[in-house]
């Protein structure tokens, strides 16, 4: 039998890779993903990967780590290993990795400056910080390797973004938490949901263990962390269509309805920005002390006029305040979605769509608790 798939399943074999139960496979929409090929039970070891087919700092030929220095991120130098390896040892995984092309449809630290603009707030600020970062890893690696060429090391940063897993060896304990990064091939097959198998190291490799009962066929997924669709669209490039860990920020609308005094008395209390609508909480905290100090200017001015019990307008204003401001969401998420069907030649249409759904999620979130909080 032949296939890129079936020459990875042989590949992973000659390494040690275990797989018990599972089996890749293409997913539509999604690349490749990992099935359950019989029914699994919870705690059953699915995946094994062994120490040796880690890839990470440890296994970055010297060549590459002596010229980045000991400055270079792990992120960097994994990403550096990639786009200059030219040997055959990986050349079955390395098939099946998406491709240049497939990084531009849907990750944003690729698209042009005006859809890149259109970003969500939380979006935003990642991409912002992923364009530092890159600039900065780019900036060592192109003065060390000059025939590389910036598009390749873009590819090969983003693969090690989108597929890496937490892990730290001694030498690598000098790194920030968030740079310990390894490619551990074949376990990178695992897609990402808001609840997922376990995964672990122990002395025989890195292993994934289910979480609950699988039928045949069903798909088997990971958790990759907490994160709302803002993150996963930034880091990863794509939103689900139920997450429970879905948030939305509410600085761009709340901030503008703050006076200059009441952002000092928040900032003083460190409670100025980050105000978020989570979809299993509603509003968090921070955004209901801002709420509450709007709530209480009004209650001052009625107050004096003789109206009602203190608390209970303090309460009821809150929610007012919420409201306001979640209309005010919606109409900016309506206008964005305008906007980008306006941007018809900016990008590509796959780019325009993302975008879109992601708007188009955050109007459905702010009516939706408008409506809760209304009745
Ligand atoms: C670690 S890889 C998982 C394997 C990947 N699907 C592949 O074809 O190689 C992470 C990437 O898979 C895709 N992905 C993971 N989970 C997904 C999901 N729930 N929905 C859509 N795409 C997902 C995204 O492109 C993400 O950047």
């Amino acid at each position: 039998m032949k296939g890129p798939i079936l020459d990875l399943l042989r590949w992973g074999k000659e390494q040690g890779v275990k797989l018990n139960g599972v089996k890749p496979t293409r997913i539509p929409g999604q690349g490749i993903g990992v099935v359950a090929t019989r029914r699994l039970k919870p705690g059953d070891e699915i995946l094994t990967v062994p120490i040796p087919t880690i890839r990470s700092l440890p296994t970055v030929p010297e060549y590459i780590t002596r010229q980045l220095g000991p400055e270079m991120t792990i992120h960097g130098l994994l990403a550096a290993d990639l786009a200059l390896d030219e040997t055959d040892n990986h050349t079955p995984w390395r098939a099946l990795l998406p491709a240049r092309t497939d990084f531009e449809a849907c990750t944003p630290l690729m698209w042009p400056d005006a859809l890149q603009d259109l970003l969500p707030k939380t979006a935003k600020d990642i991409l912002l910080k992923h364009r530092e970062k890159f600039h900065t890893d780019w900036a060592a690696v192109s003065r060390a390797f000059p025939r590389l060429a910036r598009d390749e090391y873009m590819h090969a940063w983003l693969l090690v973004n989108t597929r890496t897993f937490s892990y730290a060896t001694p030498a690598m304990e000098k790194y920030p938490w968030d740079d310990q990064l390894a490619l551990v091939p074949i376990a990178d097959l695992i897609n990402h949901a808001d609840s997922g198998c376990v995964v672990a190291y122990s002395s025989q490799g890195f292993t994934v263990m289910a979480d609950r009962e699988y039928h045949k066929g069903e798909e088997v997924h990971i958790s990759y962390g907490d994160y709302s669709n803002d993150f996963l669209l930034a880091e990863y490039g794509f939103v689900m269509a139920r997450n429970r860990w879905d948030a939305v920020c509410l600085d761009d609308v709340l901030l503008p309805r703050l006076s200059a005094r009441q952002k000092k008395e928040l900032e003083d209390g460190g409670f100025l920005g980050g105000y978020l609508l989570t979809a299993e909480g509603g509003a968090c905290a921070r955004t209901r002390v801002a709420l509450r100090l709007l709530a209480r200017a009004g209650t001052r001015s009625r107050k004096s006029s003789g109206a009602g019990d203190e608390e209970d307008m303090d309460w009821k204003g809150t929610d007012i305040w919420l409201i306001r401001v979640l209309e005010d969401l919606a109409e900016v998420a309506r206008k964005t979605m305008v906007t980008i069907a306006d941007l018809e030649q900016v990008g590509l249409a796959s780019q325009r769509e993302l975008l879109a759904l992601r708007w188009g999620q955050i109007e459905v979130a702010a009516v939706h608790a408008t409506k809760q909080l209304n009745s």
